[in-house]
């Protein structure tokens, strides 16, 4: 088989893990949008939190950065997460004038408690001892959820309100989904020269990182 039909071991995880992946890329939140039975206190949930997880996402992407400069051993890695730390800037920006729109002052919203253990989770990701193959995985899980999740709103059929149709550009657009895959290639080509216990943890991390974005979608239905 040539090497482009070939598997590789993250969709294998996937498929693995197929009902988490859904309940992550599928949940009831995303598909309230694209159905355009969104609950606006929810959408307001969920962009101040997420502004607060984009906040704590930036130091973990910056270490991605510095370890695509030192341990990768191929100069284009550090230009694709330099790319990411880039439109994370723009993303900042974004969440600004969307909280001004909704009405939705960042400064007084508290990161719930699913937010604050995912922080802690990639707190602990920043750490020297994690393998460049792991937070890889992990990167690629984090930015391939919202990826799928806003694409899905946007597909055919869609009755996304017009007032969410930027939200799920942000992430559901083309150019964001070549991302994922070049980020996904990455990861690719360093799990295939990864030890056993590197994949092993790979894969683990990769699962707590959809039953965290899983947590974090839940969040919303507080409506808080
Ligand atoms: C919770 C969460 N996961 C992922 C992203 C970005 O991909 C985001 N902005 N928020």
């Amino acid at each position: 088989m040539e090497k482009s039909e070939k598997k590789g071991v993250i969709d294998t995880w996937i498929d693995k893990h197929r009902s988490l992946y859904a309940a992550a890329t599928r949940h009831d939140f995303v598909v309230s949008i694209r159905d355009g039975s969104v609950d606006l206190s929810s959408f307001k949930t969920w962009l101040g939190q997420d502004y607060l997880f984009v906040r704590g996402f930036v130091p973990f992407v910056a270490n991605v950065l510095i370890r695509a400069g030192k341990e990768s051993g191929e100069t284009s890695d550090m230009e694709v997460v330099l790319g990411g730390l880039a439109s994370l800037n723009d993303e900042i920006e974004w969440f600004k004038s969307e909280g001004s729109k909704w009405g939705v002052d960042f400064s007084t919203v508290v990161a719930q408690k699913a937010n604050q253990e995912y922080s802690r989770f990639l707190e602990a990701l920043m750490s020297s001892e994690v393998e460049y193959s792991v937070v890889m995985t992990a990167f690629w899980a984090i930015e391939a959820v919202y990826q799928e999740s806003f694409a899905h709103c946007l597909g055919d059929g869609n009755k996304t309100p017009a007032e969410l149709i930027g939200a799920c550009n942000r992430w559901g657009n083309d150019g964001f989904r070549q991302y994922c895959l070049s980020v996904k290639n990455i990861a690719e080509r360093c799990l295939e020269n990864a030890s056993r216990e590197a994949l092993v943890e790979a894969e683990d991390v990769l699962v707590r990182v959809l039953e965290h974005e899983v947590a974090f979608w839940e969040m919303s239905r507080g409506g808080q």
